[in-house]
């Protein structure tokens, strides 16, 4: 006997949009057609309680969750942190309004997922007017999400209902257009993989519209389970997210917003916003100038933006390709009047699509991989990373048990000042900085951060990676914990551990007057602003000597160990940890003879990285273009350890 209803579930997980996704579009078709196989359709959002930390939506303080907590392995930092959490709510709550809009809605839930898919399928047994038809749900690559899709899989089938794993199309190439049909094809060079899937102007398949009307959500709507509860306004939700998060700062003296300096990523959450953003890029003539600006540090509009809203899959990639493609073939007004319009593509618009090819494979990689996306030798299962990155948290899961650990003193002092932005070193502390107080930094800034924190430091770089998964609002766990494999020198860079990026270099190249560290590290802003020596003093530093030289300046912005101890004096610097004794001393001048470089003499490399020293020692030299870079290659500069 059939019962009145027949509801599908469908569980969105980072495909939270309504328009170019497949099985709103499947959903769609059927509600036309006039034999379903279902009569109502209930879209449920799960924060995951592994993932996202969840005692917030307890039902009472006297509550206790069922769940650990969701911190990361070594940091112990909470895995969602504040900023991300907050775009994420309002992309879900995006979503919802949205398909509201369209005569369905979306049911937002709290738990373990298989624990959240049950507990409906439970409620749904109990009732006689119901019958559960299936599940569907789109494919992760990661290994977590893998699990979490097992999982539900099981619970479902266990009741006899249809499971149904979905690819989703929110990269770029559509994985039925990969040019292999094993993974294992995948080339370990991304420029080889590149060159198998171009012209990317041709390679995506074109959007899916967005619903009309999609079927009903059924009447009766399984609650939360105990003992949360869900609130019924975003601000709800946020507050609920947030308020285990403001319990419990551990790390102390974290940075505050410093005044006159606003985020690079003010952006709200939802399709609604990211779509608006495309549009504004294409208007204000910021996809055509993408080539020359991407490796911006300061500003709205040097680069996309576009991370958080792909990451969460609240737009797709190709969605922005059609955009730059109407623009280039001047299809529609937007963009009108603007430089490239219908004329066709231009370097930036090409930047752009190379850009996103990168994301592709980097989640590919991920696929091809599974786990060692996240071994301390990454995928190159390179063996002599544990003598390189000696210091590592990871007491229980790094391969062999470094000598000093978790337990080490000096490593957990340096960790901290790392993590709040207290290293002496300008660029890294601004780039951290400013990431704990926005939610994002740029490519530039995680490269060099990166590179600093495994190849400076010697530090684990998993540590990173979980600090970067808190924080950053666009945090993707392939574009992430690929990304710091890369730059630690052990996933798929073909130059791996060679590339080092010498920090002060790189922020001379990038941060030409200090203006990116002076907005974030507001105790260096009136570096300088004293009185001028008239004359560089031969030699370098006249500490006797009034005011500093404009390379003095520079210098001490970059590193502020570096300044005059007047000008330290003049600004109550003196004695300040990060001032006087930075975690390393990089020895790298404007001006000088030997282990520097003049400012403004390239060496004519375009690579993507920066040379520079490894640890106490080395130096190295920017080397010719690869492809993750468009950046400059780097000249010498010398690196001690700081004793
Ligand atoms: C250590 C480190 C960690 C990173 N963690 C993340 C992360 O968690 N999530 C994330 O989306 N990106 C990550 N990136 C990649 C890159 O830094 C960001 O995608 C980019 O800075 C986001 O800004 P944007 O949207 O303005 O980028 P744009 O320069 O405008 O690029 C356009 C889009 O291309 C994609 N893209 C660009 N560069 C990369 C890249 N190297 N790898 C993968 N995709 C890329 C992004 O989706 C981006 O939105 C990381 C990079 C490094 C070095």
């Amino acid at each position: 006997m059939s019962r009145a209803s027949r509801v599908l579930i469908y569980l969105v997980r980072r495909d939270l949009r309504a328009a170019d996704n497949p099985i709103f579009h499947e959903l769609a078709r059927l509600h036309s057609q006039s034999q379903k196989p279902f009569t109502h359709v209930l879209p449920v959002y799960v924060f995951p309680a592994n993932q996202i930390e969840v005692s917030g939506f307890l039902k009472s303080d006297q509550e206790r969750s069922p769940y650990p907590e969701a911190r990361s392995i070594a940091g112990r930092f909470w895995r969602c942190g504040r900023l991300r959490a907050t775009f994420l709510a309002q992309s879900v709550w995006d979503l919802k309004k949205d398909l509201e809009s369209i005569g369905s809605g979306l049911a937002i839930r709290v738990g373990e997922t298989k624990d959240v898919v049950q507990s409906i399928l439970d409620s749904y047994r109990e009732r006689s007017d119901v019958e559960v038809h299936g599940l569907w749900m789109t494919s992760e690559e990661g290994w977590e999400e893998i699990e979490e899709e097992r999982q539900v899989r099981d619970v479902v089938e266990k009741e006899d209902k249809e499971f149904k794993l979905w690819t989703d199309e929110k990269y770029y190439v559509d994985d039925r257009d990969l040019p292999f049909k094993d993974i294992k094809q995948l080339s370990d060079v991304f420029t080889n993989f590149r060159k198998t899937v171009e012209p990317l102007r041709e390679a995506p398949r074109k959007v899916l519209p967005k619903p009309q009307s999609l079927l009903p959500l059924p009447e009766h709507i399984p609650p939360q389970f105990e003992p949360f509860s869900i609130p019924d306004t975003l601000e709800g939700t946020i507050e609920a997210l947030h308020k285990p998060l403001d319990a419990n700062l551990e790390i102390p003296k974290m940075p505050s917003m410093p005044s006159g300096v606003s985020s690079a990523h003010p952006f709200t959450g939802g399709s609604k916003s990211g779509h608006e953003r495309v549009r504004h890029l294409i208007e204000s003539g910021s996809m055509t100038s993408y080539k020359d600006t991407r490796n911006g540090l300061l500003g709205l509009d040097f680069s996309t933006k576009l991370s958080a809203w792909l990451a969460l899959g609240s737009i797709t990639a190709r969605q922005v390709h059609w955009s730059l493609i109407d623009f280039e073939d001047g299809k529609t007004d937007v963009g009108k009047g603007v430089d490239g319009y219908g004329k066709g593509e231009n370097k930036g618009t090409a930047g752009v699509r190379f850009e996103l090819l990168w994301r592709d494979y980097m989640r590919l990689c991920t696929r091809k991989f599974g786990t060692r996306l996240f071994y301390l030798g990454g995928y190159r299962g390179d063996k002599e990373t544990k003598f390189k990155m000696t210091s590592s948290p990871y007491s229980k899961t790094t391969e062999r048990k470094n000598t000093k650990g978790v337990n080490d003193e000096d490593t957990k002092l340096a960790i901290e000042r790392f993590l709040r932005g207290a290293t002496g070193t300008g660029l890294i502390d601004a780039s951290q900085r400013e990431l704990f107080l926005t939610g994002w930094t740029s490519n530039r800034a995680r490269q060099n951060v990166a590179s600093y924190l495994t190849k400076h430091l010697g530090i684990d770089w998993r540590l990173g990676a979980e600090w970067y998964e808190t924080n950053l609002v666009d945090y993707d766990v392939s574009s992430n914990w690929g990304n710091w494999q890369y730059v630690a020198g052990v996933g798929n860079d073909p130059r791996g551990a060679a590339r080092v990026f010498n920090p002060v270099k790189q922020a001379l190249d990038y941060d030409k007057n200090g203006d990116y560290v002076r907005a974030w590290i507001p105790e260096l802003r009136e570096v300088g602003k004293g009185e001028k020596r008239q004359h560089q003093v031969d030699g370098g530093i006249d500490f006797q000597g009034r005011g500093i030289s404009e390379n003095e300046e520079l210098m001490g912005v970059f590193q502020a160990w570096r300044l005059p101890q007047e000008e330290k004096k003049r600004l109550k610097l003196e004695g300040v940890e990060w001032v006087e004794h930075p975690l390393i001393k990089i020895d790298f001048s404007l001006n000088r003879r030997g282990g520097g470089a003049k400012r403004g003499r390239g060496d004519g490399g375009r690579g993507r990285g920066g040379g520079g020293g490894g640890r106490g020692r080395g130096r190295g030299r920017g080397r010719g273009r690869d492809d993750q870079s468009q950046g400059r290659g780097a000249r010498s500069g010398a690196v001690e350890a700081a004793g």
